[in-house]
């Protein structure tokens, strides 16, 4: 028996028994779109349905053309489309799992000139405004999604998942938000979820009683005029009425202003909006949204929040997070650390999606873990993400590794991140190499600067020794008051009550937070909730509140030499959280400077190519943050010697926030090394 009895208990949901109360929520990873990748999108499955998770949903498949995403996104419209998926469905059977499709239509999110809508309204989010659909029309779009959950089961699928939330088409239907019509597919509540329920009931009559129909409900719409609770809660039981089988819960709207899934969201945010709505139906119902850790879920199970967990990301992060959390191994999993990088940040950028700490998420076909034919013997120079995940990967191929790391602890950068309040989760992944490094018989050197010395007798050289932070060319930049990010977050050092930050790459603005955050609103529920105005649902339509940010304990001046926004390189699904934020602690924000000298008084600058606008910010404390140099002198030292080395992350590339890079990069090398 393990420690989490609710998660691993089965569900018998009459035609078929899920082995546990683990969904792998629905993910777009780009692999869905052509029918050459569905052997990919195949073993992408198969690995996960081995690691033990009760039932898969695919990413989103648009029912219609107009209902897709992206022009020639994925879409399932035709038998010959249904039959090139059985080396899908047939993969994840072969292993024991269970998958569904998701059929997603867009709506007026569909990112071409073709999208319909239940009114003719424009997202906020996007260029295209869409056409209001006749009645006619509406009838057709119902009639695809049916077509479509047929073809699902013609494929072989267990069943679909009909996406209603998220402020795709259904949801546009159900709120006042988007829905202007005075027909029967709007003006009152009821006309408003007529095209929910007629989709739901008219699939179940198309498949028959033996097909999962999974509604992804949204129950928290984040945004001015979603849903009321009393709609919420009527729609749910009209859905079950309907025929689904199972409620999975959506929540907020792609144009919602507050954080749902981003690291700063504190994990099972969301659960408590589950559990006002579980009681109101009979079926069994799903909750979602950064839920990582088997404890994690095994709470928000035994408190009854829900029946069963959906998570998403966190098996990119780790195909096998079922098995081990049931072998009694949690301390083993790659947690997802919500980052989104390399997932959804790839998605928005037509990129295919992966993972930051596992890049093999969907590459399972590309990256394969082979025994090595010839065991070597291989340094590994610097315990960072990059020499971590190079050494892990080298010994677990069967390589004997040994590791220095000049510091006391592993984590290089990253445990200066974890710092960060809304970042703890970097110590996550920390926690894994630690273990990793354990379970393949590394042998690991801390508080050891390796020298040219420690290196002879290796067969491979691998230098992973980071970056230390660049020294602008400022004068007074050695005056008493100037501070590095390294001497503020990790060391510790004191800064006082007014603070300016050179440099507003991702660094600056993660050192904003630090300076103008007192406790994490990661690790507090309530001060998140208050901070970002979400309310309770059951209350406040759409669960939206007024935010209220506790005050910073610092006034604190954001400085950028470029006159673009701060934050640039930032992800486009994290850059607009970490700029509101610094927005809501009144972080001061002051573009396009030229740094003059630094002295007593404070810092003196001008504006513009042509200095003007002279101003000196009267701060106690300047804190740089100006990027990064590759430390290499190490290499350059073994190269005089003739030694081949390879040089990997950040000490190959010194670019900001660049974790992913330096992990993808150490786990190809030691996959061919
Ligand atoms: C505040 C902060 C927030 C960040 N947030 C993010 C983020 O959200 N996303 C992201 O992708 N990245 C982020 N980063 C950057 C990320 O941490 C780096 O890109 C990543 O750590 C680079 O990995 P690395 O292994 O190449 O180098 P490092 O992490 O710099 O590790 C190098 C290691 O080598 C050791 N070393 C150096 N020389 C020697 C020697 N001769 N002998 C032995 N050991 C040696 C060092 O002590 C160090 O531990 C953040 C960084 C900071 C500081
Ligand atoms: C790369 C990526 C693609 C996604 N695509 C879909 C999708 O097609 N349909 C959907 O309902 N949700 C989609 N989601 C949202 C997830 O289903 C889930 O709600 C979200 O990631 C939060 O859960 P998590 O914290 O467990 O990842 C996607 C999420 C990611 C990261
Ligand atoms: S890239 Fe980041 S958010 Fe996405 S799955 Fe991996 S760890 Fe999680």
């Amino acid at each position: 028996m393990t420690g989490y009895p609710n998660l691993l208990e089965p569900l018998d949901l009459g035609h078929v028994v899920l082995p546990n109360r683990v969904i792998m929520g629905s993910m777009h990873t780009g692999l869905e779109d052509r029918a050459k990748d569905l052997p990919k999108l195949a073993a992408y499955f198969a690995e996960r349905a081995r690691g033990g998770v009760g039932l898969m949903v695919t990413g989103g498949y648009a029912p219609n053309r107009t209902g897709w995403l992206t022009p020639f996104g994925s879409k399932l419209t035709s038998g010959r489309q249904a039959a090139r998926h059985r080396i899908v469905t047939d993969a994840v059977h072969a292993e024991g799992g269970r998958i569904a499709l998701q059929i997603l239509h867009a709506g007026r999110y569909s990112y071409h000139p073709f999208s319909v809508s239940a009114s003719a309204l424009k997202a906020p989010i996007n260029p295209f405004r869409p056409r209001a659909l006749s009645d006619r029309g509406v009838r057709r779009q119902i009639t695809a999604y049916v077509d479509c959950a047929a073809l699902a089961r013609e494929a072989g699928y267990d069943g679909v998942e009909i996406m209603g939330s998220e402020g795709y088409f259904i949801n546009q239907f159900l709120a006042e938000r988007t829905n202007k019509r005075t027909d029967r597919w709007g003006g009152s509540p009821e006309n408003r979820r007529r095209l929910a329920v007629e989709i739901v009931r008219r699939t179940r009559e198309r498949v028959g009683n033996d097909f999962l129909i999974i509604y992804r409900l949204s129950m928290a719409d984040l945004v001015e005029g979603g849903q009321s609770w009393d709609e919420v809660v009527a729609l749910g039981k009209e859905i079950e009425a309907a025929g689904a089988s199972i409620i999975n819960t959506g929540i907020g709207w792609h144009e919602a202003r507050v954080p749902t899934i981003v690291t700063s969201v504190p994990r099972a945010a969301f659960t408590s909006v589950t559990a006002a709505f579980k009681p109101h139906v009979g079926i069994p119902v799903v909750t979602s949204n950064r839920i990582n850790l088997p404890q994690v879920a095994e709470e928000v199970l035994a408190r009854g929040d829900a029946d069963l967990v959906s998570m998403a990301r966190p098996f990119l992060a780790d195909p096998e997070w079922v098995l081990k959390a049931t072998t009694d191994r949690a301390d083993e999993i790659n947690v997802c650390i919500a980052c989104n990088q390399a997932c959804l940040d790839h998605v928005f950028a037509k990129r295919k999606a992966s993972c930051m700490v596992n890049p093999r998420a969907a590459r399972e076909t590309e990256l394969q873990l082979l025994p090595t034919r010839r065991t070597k013997n291989i340094a590994v120079v610097g315990a960072g993400p990059a020499g971590l995940a190079a050494a892990v990967t080298a010994a677990e191929r069967g390589h004997r590794v040994e590791l220095f790391e000049a510091d006391s602890e592993i984590g290089g950068q990253f445990g200066i991140a974890r710092r960060i309040p809304g970042k703890e989760e970097f110590a996550e992944t920390i926690r894994y190499y630690r273990r990793r490094l354990d379970l393949t018989g590394v042998k690991l050197h801390l508080g050891r600067r390796a020298t040219v010395d420690d290196l002879a007798g290796f067969d491979e050289i691998i230098l992973a020794t980071g970056v230390v932070p660049r020294v602008p060319a400022i004068p007074g930049i050695d005056h008493p008051k100037v501070l590095s990010y390294v001497d503020v977050v990790r060391n510790g050092r004191p800064v006082g009550a007014t603070v300016a930050v050179i440099g507003a790459g991702g660094i600056g603005v993660d050192v904003s937070e630090f300076l103008t955050t007192e406790s994490s609103p990661a690790l507090d529920l309530e001060a998140w909730k208050a901070e970002w105005g979400v309310a309770d649902p059951t209350v406040a339509p759409g669960a939206l509140g007024v935010p209220r940010p506790e005050a910073s304990p610092r006034q604190v001046y954001l400085l950028q030499r470029k006159a673009g926004k701060i934050g640039a390189g930032l992800g486009k699904t994290t850059g607009w959280v970490h700029r509101a934020a610094l927005k809501n602690k009144q972080v001061e924000q002051l573009r396009g400077v030229n740094y003059e000298r630094i002295d007593d008084e404070g810092l003196h600058l001008t504006f513009g190519p042509k200095r003007e606008r002279p101003r000196v910010l009267a701060v106690d404390n300047v804190v740089v943050c100006a990027g990064q140099e590759p430390v290499r002198d190490l290499a350059e030292d073994l190269r005089a010697t003739n030694r081949p080395v390879h040089l990997i992350g950040g000490a190959d590339v010194a670019a900001e926030l660049d974790a992913k890079r330096a992990i993808d990069q150490a786990t190809r090398l030691a996959l061919t090394i």
